[in-house]
C-alpha cells in the first residue's frame, strides 16, 4: 500500500489543466523509458473535465499518441453509440482529437455488442484481454499500468465499484459485471480494486463541494468495502488530485496551501 499524497488546486479548471499536464509528462516519461504508456481513463465529469483539458494543453502533442494503450475503468453497460457511455464521451473530449491507434483503445464491451445482455461474459472477455495485454514483467494478469485515473464520487465509490456492493468485495477476478449500480445506469463493467492495484500509479480526481465528504471519509481511514476509494492505490503512487472544494472536510495541515 502507497500512502496517499495530496494536492489541492484552486479550482477544478485549474485542477482539470494541471493534471492534463502532469499526465502528459507521465506518458512521455513512460514512453522515453520504455517506447510504450498505457493509461486506463475513467468516467463522470472530472474525468472527462480532464480529457477535455488535455484536448486543448499547449504540449497535447508532446505525447506520442500512437504508442499508447488506454483502458477504461469502467463503463456503462448500454449500447455502443448511446451518449452515456465513457468511450463515446471520451471520444468527444478528446480521442477524436488526437491520432491514437485504434487498435490500442481498449473499449469495453456494449450491450449490443457480441454478448448481448450478458454483461457477466461481457467483463470475462474485458479480463481476458487485458490477460493477454499483460506481460512476464507484469507478474500478473493485468498490465502494470502507468495511470490509472479514477474519479470519486460522492459516496465514496471509483469505477462502478459502490460501497458495500458485492463487485467491491471482489479479490480473484480482474474485471466484473455490476448490477444495480446506484448510479444511473445500474449495470455496468468495472475493474475490481485488484486490478486497480495492479497500477503503478493511481490518481483519484475529485472536484466539487458534493465530493468534501467522500474525500474526508476516504483518507481518514475507511475501509474498501465502505469506502472503495480509500483502497484504490497504486504500486508506487496514489495521488489524490483535488479543487479546495473538495478538500474541504480535510484535517488543516494534511496538504500543503492549495496552488494560487
Ligand atoms: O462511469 C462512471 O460514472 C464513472 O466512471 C464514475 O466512477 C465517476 O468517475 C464517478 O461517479 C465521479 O463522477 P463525477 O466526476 O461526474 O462526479
Amino acid at each position: 500500500m502507497t500512502t496517499p499524497q495530496v494536492v489541492v488546486h484552486r479550482d477544478k479548471e485549474l485542477m482539470a489543466q494541471a493534471t492534463a499536464a502532469r499526465l502528459i509528462t507521465k506518458i512521455v516519461d513512460a514512453q522515453a523509458a520504455r517506447g510504450t504508456a498505457s493509461v486506463v481513463l475513467t468516467g463522470g465529469r472530472n474525468g472527462n473535465g480532464l480529457l477535455a483539458a488535455l484536448a486543448t494543453a499547449p504540449a497535447r502533442d508532446a505525447v506520442d499518441w500512437h504508442r499508447l494503450d488506454l483502458w477504461w475503468g469502467d463503463e456503462r453497460y448500454v449500447p455502443a453509440d448511446d451518449p452515456e457511455r465513457n468511450h463515446t464521451q471520451a471520444r468527444e473530449a478528446l480521442l477524436d482529437s488526437v491520432p491514437v491507434d485504434p487498435a490500442r483503445v481498449h473499449a469495453m464491451p456494449a450491450s449490443d455488442g457480441p454478448y448481448g445482455a450478458d454483461v457477466d461474459a461481457a467483463a470475462a472477455a474485458y479480463a481476458a484481454e487485458l490477460a493477454r495485454a499483460a506481460g512476464p514483467e507484469d507478474h500478473g494478469p493485468v498490465p502494470r499500468f502507468d495511470v490509472l485515473m479514477l474519479g470519486v464520487g460522492p459516496d465514496t465509490h471509483v469505477a462502478s465499484l459502490f460501497p458495500e456492493h458485492p463487485a467491491t468485495r471482489e479479490t480473484d477476478r480482474t474485471v466484473v459485471g455490476v448490477h444495480g449500480a446506484p448510479k444511473p445506469p445500474p449495470t455496468r463493467i468495472s475493474l475490481t480494486l485488484p486490478a486497480i492495484r495492479a497500477a503503478r500509479e493511481v490518481w483519484l480526481l475529485a472536484a466539487g463541494e458534493d465530493k468534501a465528504g467522500a474525500v474526508s471519509i476516504a483518507l481518514g481511514g475507511a475501509g474498501g468495502v465502505q469506502a472503495p476509494a480509500a483502497e484504490a492505490y497504486g504500486r508506487s503512487r496514489t495521488l489524490w488530485l483535488l479543487d479546495r472544494a473538495a478538500a474541504a472536510k480535510l484535517p488543516s495541515g494534511m496538504y500543503p496551501p492549495a496552488s494560487a
